[in-house]
């Protein structure tokens, strides 16, 4: 990292050179001067990408970019990569499966990491990294995109200002129809599969900033899985339930890859009414209807882009302030999902291999 002028100036390296990559990095270096709370303050520079197949791949991977004013360093060796001491930030978009150990080596190597959704297979391999970035003063990002976007943050506003009253239930869904294919992460067990780790990250996040972040109690934890008839130990439709006691709410996070969710995939309901509002992960619109049956368009801030640059800004902005965690969602909340996420997978027996569950 270098300050350029009292400019925060990052630098990224990247790892994962895979379609969602390209979308990712086109978005977060055409568009990241749209932020206008950071977009002034913040510049970003590709330093060096690394395919983990071939030099010709990462050479490929850049032909697709735009946004980035120089060519940068092409890499086929991630050991080398990690050398590279102009690399500040390592932004990890391999299948979920390879998240843990390449964050671990890149937090061993100095760098600071954001890594894509799901953070890790497990929770266990969640607190590893916690563990060792706080002993290297480095921060880790949980790439869950959704929760930096001005939409999500004036929603949940709306809320604690008490639109809908005492907030009773939460519910939100990501689903897509996915086709099988034995080969796609989202089905082959030992890229991480499964509904649970590709979309209820979303969907629970929902009822993780407005009830469980709210309470010092542990929720109880109800859940359900249909597993997929052709690879029986992952699911393809989840259902998680979170049910606080003391405040006589509960929260629903759902997600499929049987269909596509509705249009007003969030549903807020509280004493004095309900907000519907979608998508679970990007929201862009939303409605409340007071318990009189009233109407209201909420005004949301419109994002230009698709918003990937939010979550790149709010690392810029936390390095450069030698922050190691973040206010919009710090490590400890991504961690305590994923121990929901493991007492779900016990409850439905979704399985990974053991060389994806390690520490
Ligand atoms: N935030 C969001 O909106 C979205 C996030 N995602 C997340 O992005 C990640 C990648 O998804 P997607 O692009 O569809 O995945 P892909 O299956 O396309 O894989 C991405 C790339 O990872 C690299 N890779 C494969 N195996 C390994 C390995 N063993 N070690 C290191 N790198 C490996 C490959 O690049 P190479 O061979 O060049 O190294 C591959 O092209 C996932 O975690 C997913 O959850 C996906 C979609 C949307
Ligand atoms: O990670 C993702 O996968 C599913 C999409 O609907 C969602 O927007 C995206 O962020």
């Amino acid at each position: 990292m270098t300050d350029k002028s009292s400019k925060i100036h990052l630098r990224w390296g990247i790892v994962g050179l895979g379609q969602f990559a390209a979308k990712w990095a086109n978005d977060v270096f055409s568009n990241y001067r749209k932020d206008s709370v950071h977009g002034q303050h913040v510049t970003h520079e590709l330093r060096a990408v690394v395919s983990t197949s071939s030099l010709s791949k990462a050479q490929q991977f850049v032909s697709l970019l735009n946004g980035t004013d120089k060519q940068p360093v092409l890499y086929d060796s991630y050991q080398k990569f990690l050398e590279d001491d102009e690399i500040d930030i390592v932004y990890i978009a391999a299948p979920n499966a390879f998240h843990y150990k390449l964050a671990k080596q890149a937090l061993e190597a100095g760098k600071h990491i954001l890594v894509e959704k799901t953070f890790t297979i497990n929770y266990q391999q969640a607190l590893r990294l916690q563990e060792i970035s706080a002993r290297k003063n480095l921060l880790v990002v949980h790439g869950v995109w959704t929760r930096f976007l001005p939409t999500t943050k004036k929603l949940v506003e709306v809320v604690e200002n008490g639109k809908v009253g005492n907030v009773r239930r939460v519910h939100a869904d990501l689903s897509h129809n996915c086709s099988y294919d034995s080969n796609s992460r989202l089905f082959n067990p030992e890229l991480g599969a499964g509904v649970l780790l590709d979309n209820l990250i979303y969907s629970i996040t929902w009822t993780d900033l407005l009830l469980l972040s709210k309470t010092a109690t542990s929720p109880k934890i109800y859940s359900w899985s249909i597993k997929s008839k052709e690879v029986p130990e992952i699911d393809v439709s989840t259902s998680i339930t979170l049910l606080f006691d003391d405040s006589l709410a509960s929260g629903t996070a759902t997600g499929s890859f049987l269909i596509e969710s509705p249009r007003e995939s969030v549903l807020i309901e509280g004493d004095k009414g309900y907000i519907k509002a979608g998508r679970t992960s990007r929201p862009s619109y939303a409605t409340f209807i007071s318990s009189d049956g009233q109407e209201e368009q909420l005004e949301l801030p419109v994002i230009e882009g698709i918003g990937y640059y939010y979550e790149a800004n709010a690392a810029a902005i936390a390095i450069g302030y030698k922050q190691n965690d973040l206010t919009e969602y710090p490590l400890k909340d991504t961690i305590r999902i994923l121990q929901i996420f493991d007492q779900c997978r016990l409850d439905n027996g979704i399985a990974f291999p053991e060389s994806v569950e390690d520490l």
